[in-house]
């Protein structure tokens, strides 16, 4: 029988991760660059706003001819033209002359202050429009200044930032019409077992439908990939070989669940052995999916998942998420880790690294992780709700509610660099 040695997460996720290259850049429409990898800095190459403008809508004076102006007193100002935001006041604004501007509005030569519409009264002069000031504004009031909010030559957003809404406005401002980005990796998902049924198929005798193949499809596409459902394969070595060694050339990553123990119908070691790969590892120290396979053949990886749902979803996470996100440009591809209180106790030892499916809840102040379902590899109803995973690292004992434990987030655009920061915790297994 194969020989499995266990090895630590950590250095599971190093030997993956020593193969994330990212992918080739392409240029993208802003339109569809949300929620891609930016490939390059972005550099502002002119200051924003690029001109002195008007914050308000109002008129734009000389705060020297309002030095004196007083309500017993009112200071008249004659208007002597008017503009929009886009518009441009051709003249230069002389004494006691003022002109009427709205927000957004270039700053009219002559003038350095603005005052609010609703601060003057609008009077007309032998049938010419001018203005009442009642007091004076200082010089530089009201006037949003160039650069005040970017600076030319400032670096904004580095490469391998994740392309949120907030990032598409800048690149907008600065005239970003193709966006560098890279390629979502394409990852080719094919599940296994004659057990598994079409998700349109009423259930059989010893059959359960195929919820991984879904399941995987979709933390593909959360991890930043392309995902590409390939199939399902029976309990059936040759096909199975040839389906998969045909798949390879196809995508630039494989994601197979099922069939990696070692049952008479677990083909997937069989198949890396035939295929010529280099097995990276066969077995982690960890609760679920201890065996979780992951294989090198031609400088592509074969993320073998356990067949057990709650088991694969474990194994996607800390492995395949990671690996992918890289792949797609990110600059820190790790999820974020932080800490929780425990909403329950959880009183199983922990004789391998642990990590429990929670849902995380904000609560009078706090952070509480709740563990969902059975602690099961083989539970699916724990995955629905799950937005964290606990981490119980081996060779702890159990934990109380109200104990403060540590969670990997899973809705979490990665900012934590380190790998999930586990330390080593002594062997326990
Ligand atoms: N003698 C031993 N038996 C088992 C061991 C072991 O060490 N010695 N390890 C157990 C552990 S831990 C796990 S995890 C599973 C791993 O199983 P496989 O990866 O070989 O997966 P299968 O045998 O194909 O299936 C396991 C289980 O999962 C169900 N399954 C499979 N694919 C899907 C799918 N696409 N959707 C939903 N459910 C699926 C399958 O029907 C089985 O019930 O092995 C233990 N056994
Ligand atoms: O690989 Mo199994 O899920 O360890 O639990
Ligand atoms: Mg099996």
């Amino acid at each position: 029988m194969l020989r499995r040695n266990p090895i630590k997460i950590r250095e599971a996720i190093s030997r993956v991760m020593e193969f994330a290259e990212p992918t080739d850049i392409q240029y993208l429409s802003l339109l569809e660059a949300n929620g891609y990898y930016l490939a390059e800095d972005l550099i502002s190459d002119h200051p924003v706003p690029p001109f002195d403008r008007s914050p308000y809508d109002g008129f734009a004076v000389r705060s020297r001819d309002t030095l004196n102006a007083s309500s017993k007193s009112p200071k008249l100002l004659k208007v002597v033209g008017s503009i929009g935001a886009g518009q441009i006041f051709s003249g230069v604004v002389g004494a006691d002359e003022t002109v009427r501007i709205m927000t957004g509005a270039k700053i009219p030569e002559g003038c350095d202050a603005v005052i609010m519409i609703e601060a003057v009264k609008e009077v007309d002069v032998d049938g010419e429009a001018s203005i009442h000031v009642r007091r004076p504004i200082e010089s530089n009031k009201n006037i949003s200044f160039t650069g005040e909010d970017i600076e030319q030559g400032t670096t904004l957003v580095e490469s391998g930032a994740y392309i949120s809404p907030g990032i598409i406005a800048l690149l907008a401002t600065f005239g970003y019409n193709r966006v560098p980005v890279r390629k979502k990796p394409k990852v080719g998902v094919i599940v296994t077992g004659s057990e598994l049924l079409d998700v349109d198929k009423p259930l059989e005798p010893g059959k359960i439908r195929n919820s991984n193949g879904y399941m995987v499809y979709a933390q593909t596409m959360r991890a930043g990939g392309d995902a590409v459902y390939l199939g399902k394969l029976s309990d059936d070595f040759n096909e199975s070989f040839n389906f998969i060694a045909s798949s390879l050339s196809e995508v630039d990553v494989l994601i197979t669940t099922g069939g990696v123990s070692v049952g008479d119908f677990d083909f997937m070691p069989g198949i890396l052995d035939k295929l010529g790969a280099n097995v990276l590892f066969n077995k982690i120290g960890m609760r679920p999916g201890s065996v979780t396979t992951v294989a090198e053949k031609d400088g592509k990886l074969i993320f073998a998942l356990s067949g057990n749902p709650s088991a694969c979803y474990v194994g996607f996470e800390l492995l395949a998420r990671p690996f992918l996100t890289a792949l797609s440009g990110a600059k820190q591809p790790y999820l974020e880790k932080t800490t929780a209180y425990l909403g329950a106790d959880f009183l199983k030892r922990n004789p391998f690294d642990r990590f429990v499916r929670g849902n995380l809840s904000y609560n009078k102040g706090k952070f509480i992780v709740t563990p969902l379902g059975l602690d099961k590899s083989s539970v699916v109803s724990s995955l629905a709700e799950a937005n964290a995973l606990i981490v119980f690292p081996a060779g702890t004992k159990g934990y109380r509610k109200g104990m403060e434990v540590e969670i990997i987030l899973l809705e979490s655009k990665g900012i934590s660099t380190d790998l999930f920061g586990m330390e080593e915790k002594g062997e326990g297994d």
